[in-house]
């Protein structure tokens, strides 16, 4: 019998520091993990007040000034995005979007043979430090704080799912190999029921998710198909999981599909919704079914017992199991800004332009279970 559910559950993270409470907060950890794939986290050490106040004035910078640090500049796919030149689903999505990332040199060498997907990851764009005094050194100390944040959680998952506290620290690189990616991003009012991004599926391992308005909007998809609210509730952070998180977890942690809906004048909330998600990566050349992990029986029991999705309305990715995790991402960065692809990836942005002319379609529900499933087989096959 599939569990379900209709609320996303509050977490408080301070009870990870008392040894009397930890036990539940594993505890409750665990369900969020398997059966919802989304929870609020609160009493979170990272301050957010100072950036959130920063916001209004970043997107209120003269248009020249965001045009100079566009995303077409960078093969790193860092920088401003102007409305209505990203896409979801195949349709636009209403936001327009600043890409900042954690610091990173860029590994790639030209003419070297690397990887084209070593590119991924290399410096921020930043606005002019004159026009937005102390925005940088803020941003920057934000994605820090929450990287940290990022990977004490996974210990905390690690134990959730009966393993040793670093028992998923294989996924990541050393320090200076490693990219962490923020966006500040702004959805204007339409008409009710806009797309503001449409439904998907997070890449990555965890994101980190700070509402930074009074504005609902975000909607997550629970097994049956139904659209589930996810209000804001002022400091806390919201965090889900994605794909590349579930199937490394053999499909223990769910990645679920989400959406936001525009604001609208009718949801008594004026202005802009504004948002800063942050993405926690895998390291760029980790091969996921290189990694198979042994999970206690009784965990995977449970994932069993939890049940397998019914619909999902969210687009799909590139098989994680036969790819680098960079060369998926890339793949994934060049559909959603077709723009910055051509310039920078020509012959990737060729390949997916043609396989849309193909009509190529997305994995269907079966599939994508199925590659669960295969990955799962792999597991129990090394283990045995
Ligand atoms: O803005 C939000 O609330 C969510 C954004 C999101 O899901 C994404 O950018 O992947
Ligand atoms: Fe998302």
């Amino acid at each position: 019998m599939a569990s379900n559910f209709s609320s996303v559950p509050v977490l408080d993270y301070s009870q990870t520091a008392s040894p009397g409470l930890k036990p539940q907060y594993i505890s409750e950890l665990r369900h969020a993990l398997i059966h919802v794939g989304f929870l609020y986290l609160s009493n979170v050490p990272v301050e957010t007040a100072e950036l959130i106040s920063y916001i209004p004035k970043l997107f209120a910078l003269p248009q020249d000034a965001k045009d100079k640090i566009s995303m077409r500049n960078s093969k790193h796919f860092l920088g401003y995005t102007m409305l209505g030149a990203e896409f979801t689903k195949g349709r636009t999505d209403w936001r327009e979007q600043f890409d900042i990332a954690t610091p990173h040199v860029c590994r790639a060498v030209e003419g070297r043979g690397d990887p084209d997907y070593w590119s991924l990851w290399g410096a921020s764009q930043w606005p002019d430090e004159a026009l937005l005094p102390g925005f940088k050194a803020t941003m920057e100390r934000y994605l820090l704080q929450v990287q940290d944040l990022s990977y004490a959680f996974v210990r905390l998952m690690a134990e959730a799912f009966g393993l040793p506290a670093d028992g998923l620290s294989q996924f990541y690189d050393t320090d200076e190999r490693m990219q962490h990616r923020g966006k500040i991003v702004r959805y204007p009012q339409t008409e009710e029921g806009g797309q503001g991004v449409g439904p998907h599926y997070d890449a990555g391992f965890l994101t980190f998710l700070l509402t930074a308005s009074d504005h609902r909007g975000l909607q997550v998809q629970n097994l049956s198909g139904e659209w589930i609210d996810v209000p804001p509730i002022p400091n806390t952070f919201v965090v889900n999981i994605g794909r590349a998180l579930e199937f490394a977890t053999q499909g223990l942690a769910r990645a679920t599909s989400h959406r936001v809906i525009s604001p609208s004048s009718s949801d008594g909330v004026a202005g802009p919704r504004y948002s800063v998600p942050f993405f926690q990566n895998i390291g760029l050349d980790v091969k996921l079914t290189e990694h198979v992990i042994e999970f206690p029986e009784e965990i995977l029991k449970l994932r069993d017992e939890r049940g397998a999705l019914a619909a999902t309305d969210s687009v799909n990715f590139t098989e994680f199991d036969c790819e680098p995790s960079g060369r998926v991402n890339l793949i994934g960065r060049v559909k959603s800004h077709p723009d910055v692809a051509e310039r920078h990836y020509p012959a990737l942005f060729k390949e997916a332009a043609q396989a849309r002319g193909n009509g190529v379609k997305c994995l269907t529900n079966d599939e994508q279970q199925h590659n669960i499933d295969r990955v799962t087989r792999v597991g129990i096959r090394v283990v045995t």
